[in-house]
């Protein structure tokens, strides 16, 4: 079975376990969205259905809330927990400050909510996502369908007035339809390239009628674990900088894998 597994797969999943190990008895925990969520997500099953592990699961979209039903985590709303211990997700980008791209996987709306309820974000990533600079992968910004193509215009001239690098803008599909958010929203991807002033352009793109958030996650995050393609993980914390290596056994951690998998 080991064969089956690839480097990024494996980078994924060490980092969702290394997190899975910071949730505690009796927690309150936002559940993310996206790949490396969803191992998180399984691991947490695993944990509530072998090692009694109690926890309430507050999902960032209608798919992870799925899958925390399926392996047997107790899941509650927003408004139900009100406010959480912990939220760990995914991200498309991190930087060294730990601020992010989220919404790759169109829930970056939700996902904000959430984390910016909880005491504490942690992120889980495979290192291909850490980058210099924030911008090179598309930011995705969520309008409400009425007038989103007034709202692209508004906001290719903000792009413009800012001056940054890259200033095209694309409606994210579903096949041959928009992309509906679970918010009933669409999302429009802005190709930078390269952002620069990430709180400045944070608080602009918020600003034009239309925009309900945009996916830069500026100073949330507390924590990243990085996983590497090895089982190699990486603790950053905001504060402290890189206060964990580890290695996580490459067997145990693989039957883990395919038995999660299965
Ligand atoms: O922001 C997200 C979803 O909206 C995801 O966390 C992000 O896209 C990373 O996804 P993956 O773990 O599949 O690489």
């Amino acid at each position: 079975m080991a064969g089956e597994l690839s480097p990024i797969d494996r980078a994924k999943f060490v980092a969702a376990k290394r997190a899975a190990d910071m949730v505690e008895d009796g927690m309150r925990v936002g559940l993310g969205t996206g790949s490396t969520a969803a191992w998180l997500v399984r691991c947490l099953g695993e944990m509530v259905q072998n090692d009694g592990l109690r926890i309430k699961g507050v999902p960032t979209s209608s798919r992870t809330a799925e899958l925390a039903r399926e392996v047997g985590i107790e899941i509650q709303t927003l408004d139900e927990a009100k406010w959480l211990d912990l939220t760990i997700d995914g991200a498309d980008e991190f930087d060294r400050d730990l601020n992010l791209i989220k919404g790759g996987g169109g829930a970056l709306l939700q996902e904000k909510i959430v984390a910016t309820a909880s005491d504490r974000m942690v992120v889980i990533a495979d290192k291909a996502k850490e980058v210099e600079s924030l911008g090179a992968f598309p930011l995705p910004v969520e309008v409400i369908p009425f007038g989103w193509q007034t709202t692209q215009a508004l906001l290719e001239e903000t792009l413009v007035a800012m001056e940054v690098m890259g200033r095209k803008t694309t409606l994210r599909m579903n096949g041959d339809a928009a992309l509906v958010t679970d918010e009933g929203n669409h999302i429009l991807d802005l190709h930078l390239n390269r952002i620069g002033n990430v709180r400045q352009m944070a608080l602009v793109l918020n600003q034009i009628p239309g925009v309900v958030e945009n996916g830069l996650f500026i100073d949330i995050c507390d924590t990243v674990v990085v996983g590497y393609g090895d089982g190699k993980v990486e603790v950053r914390d905001i504060n402290e900088g890189t206060v964990e290596t580890d290695q996580l056994d490459f067997v145990e951690t693989e039957n883990l894998f395919t038995d999660l998998n299965d």
